[in-house]
């Protein structure tokens, strides 16, 4: 099962993703993604927070890239020395449940990345829990929101308090009937 969380900016989407972190915490691999802000409480920028403790920054407003979104320089080797091992363990181990927050403009600057969603989607038996934006803003979007496997979530004020305990139900759910069919 591929379980997409989608839902305007700021509306709760990695929210909802650490507390499905911490409920399913043994069995989990990945990464989610948050802001940091300065003293003034301006938004600064992006940090990755791994599933295996490491964090590194993903995006600053000072930074100096050729890749940028809005006012923010992407660090995208940071990002692709973190992330790419990371999710290349997180798939050789098939019990493991996958945690992408997210796959947006940033993190698809990557092709390296592109292609390693590419082989956790593509894993049938595998579930996996990623954010998505709203907007298709790479092609790779539109095909993974096509697989028959997927469900998309929409977060809103009204479901999301909701959505953390439904989505654990639905990967309990799905793994026990992989287990009823071996
Ligand atoms: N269920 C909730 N109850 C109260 N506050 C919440 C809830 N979910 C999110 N928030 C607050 O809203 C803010 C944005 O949340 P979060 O970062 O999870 O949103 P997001 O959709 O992932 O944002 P972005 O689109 O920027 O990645 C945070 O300050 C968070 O604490």
């Amino acid at each position: 099962m591929k379980i997409l969380i989608t839902g305007r900016p700021g509306i709760g989407k990695t929210t909802v993703i650490k507390k499905v972190i911490q409920k399913i915490s043994d069995n989990v691999c990945g990464f989610y993604t948050e802001d940091y802000r300065d003293s003034k409480g301006k938004r600064k920028g992006f940090r990755i927070f791994t599933t295996e403790g490491k964090t590194e920054i993903l995006a600053d407003k000072e930074l100096v890239s050729k890749y940028r979104v809005g006012s923010y320089g992407v660090n995208l080797e940071g990002f692709e020395r973190s992330v790419i091992p990371l999710l290349e363990r997180c798939l050789e181990d098939k019990n493991r449940i996958i945690v992408i927050d997210e796959i947006g403009k940033m993190e698809l600057f990557s092709g390296k990345f592109v292609d390693i969603v590419k082989d956790i989607f593509e894993d049938e038996n595998r579930t996996v829990i990623a954010t998505i934006p709203l907007k298709d803003v790479h092609p790779v979007l539109r095909w993974i929101k096509d697989l028959p496997d997927s469900v998309v979530i929409n977060i809103s004020l009204k479901n999301r308090d909701l959505i953390p305990d439904r989505i654990v139900e639905m990967v309990q759910r799905s793994s026990s009937q992989r287990f009823d069919k071996s």
